[in-house]
């Protein structure tokens, strides 16, 4: 991990008047797994759509190895939109199509492969992430944990440079969590992808990141390895971890 593959500079965004993301600065280095996090509604989602380009920044700029994306022509954006993927909490499994089909279709949508060759690496990625028994099956007749194994094989697919992940383990137990947040680390290292993920998990996603941004007043506030983050006694973080803590404690009481 060196240098930065993705990074953002000075990026303001408002909706209806209302300024979410207030100048954000945020280098994402290359390789490893970089971990946005912030209290709800601070505007992670908001800035994860922005480098994938489902949002346009009111000012500031996403720079991709140096080059602007505002200043790419379309043939750049399109191909530099075909080395990302991203696995997005709201984006779920087709119900009406199997396993194997929901892993294919990114292969479908972006890329003109034949049958043969999308067979090939569709079946690749089931192997490694040991869905073999689940292939023919429907969404519906799967665990939760096993869907998202699934949903990390359909971004993992066409081989990306970047994946983004929005909340990858929401709605799963601890186990499962633990469990899914493992696959990501391991599968990070197989393919060598860059992850830029928005997680709840605190503290046990600090284990798989190698960085942490904390988002907060629409700005990043604090950047660190998850040691520092632990470390850090500036006011803003510890109140957030503090948060969070409480937060767990008040689920599982509730639970
Ligand atoms: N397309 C949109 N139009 C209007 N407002 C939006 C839009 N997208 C996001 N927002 C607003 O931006 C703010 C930040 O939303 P965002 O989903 O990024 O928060 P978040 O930090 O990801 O929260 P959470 O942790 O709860 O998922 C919210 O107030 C939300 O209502």
């Amino acid at each position: 991990m060196n240098h930065a593959l993705i990074e953002i500079k000075n990026l303001r965004k408002s909706f209806q008047g209302q300024e979410v993301l207030r100048g954000v600065d945020l280098a994402v280095p290359e390789g490893g797994i970089t971990l946005i996090i912030g209290k709800s509604g601070e505007g992670k989602s908001v800035l994860l759509k922005h480098i994938v380009g489902l949002l346009r920044p009111d000012s500031g700029e996403i720079l991709f190895q140096g080059r602007s994306l505002t200043g790419m022509r379309r043939a750049e954006r399109g191909a530099l939109a075909r080395s990302m993927s991203f696995m997005f909490q709201n984006m779920a499994l087709f119900d009406s199509l199997t396993v194997f089909e929901n892993i294919a279709l990114p292969l479908r949508e972006k890329t003109r492969q034949g049958e043969k060759e999308i067979t090939a690496r569709v079946m690749d990625k089931i192997e490694r992430l040991e869905l073999g028994v689940v292939a023919g099956k429907y969404p519906s007749q799967i665990s939760g944990g096993m869907q998202k194994r699934v949903a990390l094989a359909r971004a993992l697919v066409t081989e990306p440079r970047v994946i983004l992940f929005d909340e990858p383990t929401t709605g799963l137990d601890p186990i499962r969590k633990n469990g899914v947040l493992s696959l990501i680390s391991q599968s990070r290292q197989t393919f060598g992808f860059t992850a830029l993920m928005v997680s709840h998990d605190i503290p046990d996603v600090f284990r798989i990141a190698a960085k942490v941004a904390l988002l907060d007043g629409g700005r990043i506030v604090f950047e660190g390895t998850p040691e520092e983050i632990l470390a850090t006694d500036m006011p803003v973080v510890t109140r957030f971890l503090a948060g969070q803590e409480e937060t767990e404690t008040d689920l599982e009481g509730a639970a």
